[in-house]
């Protein structure tokens, strides 16, 4: 069966490769192709079975919380979700207990591997630190992915009851980064570069350095495909995560 896909979002750097990559898969059909400015509830079940939408922080969780009353599967790449926006989501979806919500803070497979990689390595290093890059274009700093990275970090070491991070730091003019779940996480923004994360991990004479580079955007595609033809399987649900339809 050929899934209906639309894209919001369409015009944008991201939105553009998925309406392409959308138009080259065998299984999936382009339906429609919205930006700012145009009415979202054009999108119902009668032309569409997952919308795809990658648009700006500000305006996500409206246009999520308008396609979920629409009655469709929504696959969100936007970065800026909190715990309170994705509780919003998820009431939602209450109403609309068919329809499925997925969020990823990354669709590239490499960069999902080194945050798992990153968990499994968090428990056996004194310290840790977080650099992200990516083009000067980027409205947002840090970058989802690395408030993710963080917190799935911090997660670990909890769970490992790891002690805080030695730091002895004693001024600091914002050098030091943003503590993101108290990870200090350090942001790049340099022409010619695309997305790139490095997790630093060290201990007493040994460092570990974990490095995913996405220098296309087509290394999102794969990803966001594998999220389209899983949409639905958990209706009523918020799932965040491309992990979530990777066996790691
Ligand atoms: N999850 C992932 O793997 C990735 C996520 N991203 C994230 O995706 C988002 C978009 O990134 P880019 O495509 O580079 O940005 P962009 O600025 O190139 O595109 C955003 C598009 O959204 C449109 N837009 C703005 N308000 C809108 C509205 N109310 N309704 C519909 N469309 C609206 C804009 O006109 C623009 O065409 C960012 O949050 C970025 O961090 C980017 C790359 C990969
Ligand atoms: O804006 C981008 O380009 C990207 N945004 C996402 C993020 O903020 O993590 C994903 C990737 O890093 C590219």
């Amino acid at each position: 069966m050929t899934i209906r896909v639309s894209v919001v979002g369409a015009k944008g750097r991201m939105g553009a490769t998925v309406v392409g990559a959308v138009q080259s898969a065998p299984d999936m059909e382009l339906a429609l192709a919205l930006d700012a400015g145009d009415d979202l509830t054009q999108i119902t079940p009668a032309n569409t079975d997952v919308v795809v939408e990658f648009t700006v922080p500000a305006v996500s969780l409206s246009n999520v919380l308008t396609l979920v009353g629409q009655g469709v599967n929504v696959v969100v790449g936007t970065t800026g979700w909190t715990d309170e926006k994705l509780a919003q989501v998820g009431e939602a979806l209450a109403a609309h207990p068919d329809n499925s919500v997925f969020i990823a803070p990354n669709f590239a497979i490499s960069t999902v591997l080194a945050e798992h990689f990153a968990a499994q390595a968090a428990r056996y290093f004194e310290s840790v630190e977080i650099v992200e890059m990516h083009h000067p274009n980027k409205v947002d700093a840090p970058s989802g992915t690395a408030i993710h990275t963080a917190h799935v970090i911090a997660a670990a070491r909890k769970e490992a009851s790891m002690p805080p991070i030695p730091d002895n730091t004693q001024t600091d003019g914002g050098s030091r980064g943003q503590v993101v779940d108290g990870i200090h996480v350090h942001a790049v923004r340099l022409r010619g570069l695309n997305a790139h994360e490095e997790v630093l991990f060290g201990n007493a004479g040994e460092q570990l350095v974990l490095r995913a580079d996405s220098f296309d955007r087509s290394s999102f595609m794969p990803g966001v495909l594998l999220a389209v033809r899983h949409a639905g399987e958990n209706p009523g649900k918020v799932t965040v995560g491309l992990d979530a339809y990777l066996e790691l």
